[in-house]
């Protein structure tokens, strides 16, 4: 980057600090340390917090500095910038007055280089930061902005920093926008992106900034982990690095876990904490068609309920004793050579189980698309594709048998952890989020990590329209074109917010046959994923989006589309909880800008599957309750499953955790903290 300002001693990759390998030890887990930490967390989101005020103490001493660092010329910026960088690497930790030195210089720099300067709240949301909180900020407050002021000063420091995102666009637009602020600050910006190899992401971790998605990094800190091997200390690692230079250590990716910044903090470390982290490898034996084939035929003659239950929320299948005893005398039938496939009964039982799954829990437009021939999953969270990732246990070689691709060869696994482990063994992890709505307790049951309410720079103008809940799905998207013609004739762009790409496949169908033109991004058009978003606030535009637009993505409004009210958030399927519907509704109404949010239901709704109360019954009672009741019934009955799934995840990464647990204690290294 030839950057006017560039500090001439520049973006070149620095040495780790201290320690070779840097991570914290393991939390306690024990029972007590747990219930104790539940107290104190839910003590914690009760009260004020009260270390906002030190923050806000923190930014006005920032922002007095203003004329003093406007009247400074480039050169005498770039000198302060380096007396800076000596008082903080001389000092251990950080001390307020040089947080608001370090932030008054770094804010000057944007000023000149970017043409934004960072805001007071956005100041009180970096300390935050760089004191190890979830600084909770409201959607488009400018949360890439005010990360580069703590990630600016950490690195300054000689901290190397990680700024983790939910995507690789995201990864990859924030890296690009702070590139030039980083570089006038002498400091070096790494990206990993999905294909890189180890040297180029060695290359990127060795930067003082890198960003990088949650996946990518905890992969990279896993394949590390086998790289290390068991039990490695740190001091036989630097040693082992003095004295050999093709050691241990040349073969890693990451310098450790020193500082991390996270983003979207609810959906990395909350959501995602629902999935392990599986590695695996080639595995030597494979069931082949045959095998499968019998599978799938079994898993059609076997009935539910007596056979097996299927519980679509936690994904699972269960056989029943019936089911069990059934499936044994169907292998057996057919089959009077009997292979030993079907002897056994818990392969047979696994195949048959992983049969059941991929007929009757993995739908393809939701759970994944078909593209050049192949299975690519497509992430739940981010409504992306995955395609270097595979099902475990032999469960996606079932679904590319049951879409009749080509196998791809089965894999077994090498290593394994959660994110919840993972994270917390930073020895500085912080976050930033629009909403912790629900969740702030388990952020400091589990990561230790207190929230902060920041203020709004502008107060916020989104209006929340009333939720409207129709009977069915038929009558529901008569409202919602109904809706959307009103609001295209009045030349508003609208976002309609979909759950997965099959859902947005039915909004595009029913636009079309409306004559309403519009875009569709979903993970089977993610490469023009930039361009729509471009796009999709310009006058008259309809973009369908599942959660692939739902989290980070900035829409910037077109010319007069302001003074038409801005952008309007169109939602047609609740999301899996209250937070994401947020995030949703935060795309419209940004800095202070007009908006506006309403959804559009049904009780076709797919959260309404798992609810007390079956649909047809429902409807009868909202018709029996007259339009006003009827609507207040139903929103209620939403409500009410969201809460339901809310909790029930709540639960899986409650027993995820316990069982990660049970496994550091054979897993675990020796991680020392700082
Ligand atoms: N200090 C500033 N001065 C001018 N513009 C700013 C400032 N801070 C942020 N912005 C602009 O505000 C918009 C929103 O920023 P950004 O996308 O970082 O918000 P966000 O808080 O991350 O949103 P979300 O919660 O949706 O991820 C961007 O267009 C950004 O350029």
């Amino acid at each position: 980057m030839s950057d006017p300002l560039a500090l001439p001693a520049p973006a070149a990759c620095r040495l780790p600090p201290a320690r070779a390998y840097t991570e914290r030890k393991p939390l306690k887990a024990s029972r007590l340390d747990q219930a104790a930490a539940k107290v104190v967390g839910l003590v914690r989101v009760g009260l004020a917090d009260w270390s906002a005020r030190r923050y806000a103490r923190i930014a006005r001493r920032a922002a007095s500095q203003d004329d003093e660092m406007a009247a400074l010329s480039d050169e005498a910026l770039r000198l302060r910038i380096r007396a800076l960088t000596a008082t903080l690497r001389a000092r251990k930790g950080f001390r307020d007055a040089d947080i608001a030195d370090a932030f008054a210089l770094i804010r000057e720099m944007s000023g000149r280089v970017k043409g934004q300067r960072h805001y007071g709240v956005q100041m009180m949301g970096a300390a935050a930061l760089l004191d190890g909180r979830i600084a909770q900020m409201a959607t488009g407050e400018g949360k890439t902005l005010t990360a580069t002021l703590a990630a600016g000063t950490a690195a300054l420091a000689g901290l190397p920093v990680h700024i983790v995102t939910v995507n690789d666009y995201l990864a990859e637009r924030d890296a690009e926008e702070m590139r030039p602020l980083f570089a006038a600050l002498g400091l070096s910006v790494g990206v990993v992106k999905e294909k890189q190899e180890l040297p180029e992401r060695a290359q990127a971790y060795g930067c003082n900034i890198t960003y990088c998605t949650n996946k990518d990094l905890a992969f990279d800190y896993l394949r590390d982990r086998i790289a290390l091997g068991q039990r490695a200390s740190d001091v036989r690692l630097k040693l082992e690095n003095l004295h050999a230079p093709e050691s241990r250590l040349a073969q890693l990716r990451l310098r450790g876990l020193h500082f991390a910044i996270v983003d979207e903090a609810d959906s990395v470390l909350i959501d995602e904490a629902r999935t392990p982290l599986i590695i695996s490898a080639p595995a030597g034996s494979q069931f082949g068609p045959e095998v499968l084939s019998r599978a799938m035929e079994i898993a059609g003659q076997v009935s539910t309920p007596e056979d097996y239950l299927i519980d679509a929320a936690e994904h699972r299948i269960t056989l029943t004793e019936t089911g069990r005893a059934r499936i044994a005398d169907l292998a057996a039938s057919d089959d009077p050579g009997q292979d030993s496939v079907w002897r056994g009964r818990v392969t047979r039982e696994g195949l048959v189980r992983q049969a059941l799954s991929a007929l009757h829990l993995f739908h393809r437009d939701e759970h994944y698309i078909l593209r050049d021939g192949k299975v690519v999953i497509v992430d739940a969270n981010t409504g992306r594709v995955m395609p270097d990732r595979s099902w475990s246990d032999g469960l996606h070689q079932m679904v590319e048998h049951k879409e009749g691709c080509e196998l791809s060869g089965a894999r077994s696994t090498l290593a394994r952890m959660t994110y919840q482990r993972f994270f917390r063994r930073y020895a500085r992890l912080s976050g930033m989020t629009g909403t912790t709505r629900g969740v702030a307790a388990e952020f400091w049951t589990v990561y230790r990590l207190p929230v902060v309410r920041i203020p709004t720079h502008r107060p916020v103008q989104r209006q929340h329209l009333p939720d409207e809940v129709l009977p069915d799905e038929g009558a529901q998207w008569r409202r919602v074109i109904e809706r959307i013609a009103e609001l295209h004739t009045r030349g508003c762009p609208v976002l309609v917010g979909t759950r997965s790409v099959a859902a947005s496949a039915r909004a595009s169908a029913h636009l079309t046959a409306a004559g309403l033109p519009h875009t569709v991004l979903s993970a089977a058009q993610d490469g023009q994923e930039a361009a729509i978003v471009a796009e999709a606030g310009q006058r008259g535009r309809i973009t369908v989006a599942t959660n692939m637009a739902g989290r980070g993505t900035d829409i910037k409004l077109g010319p007069g589309v302001a003074e038409r009210g801005g952008l309007h958030v169109l939602m047609v399927e609740r999301q899996d909880a209250r937070r994401i519907d947020d995030q949703l509704a935060g795309r419209s109404g940004r800095q202070g800008e007009p908006g506006c949010f309403q959804a559009i239901l049904s009780l076709d709704d797919p959260l309404m599957e798992g609810s007390f109360i079956g649909r047809g019954l429902a409807r009868r009672i909202m018709a029996l309750l007259g339009p006003q009741k009827g609507q207040a019934f139903g929103r209620c009955l939403l409500r009410h499953a969201q809460r339901r799934t809310e909790r029930l995840h709540g639960h899986m990464r409650a027993d995820l955790l316990h069982s990660d647990q049970m496994q550091d204690r054979i897993l675990a290294f020796a991680g020392h903290s700082e």
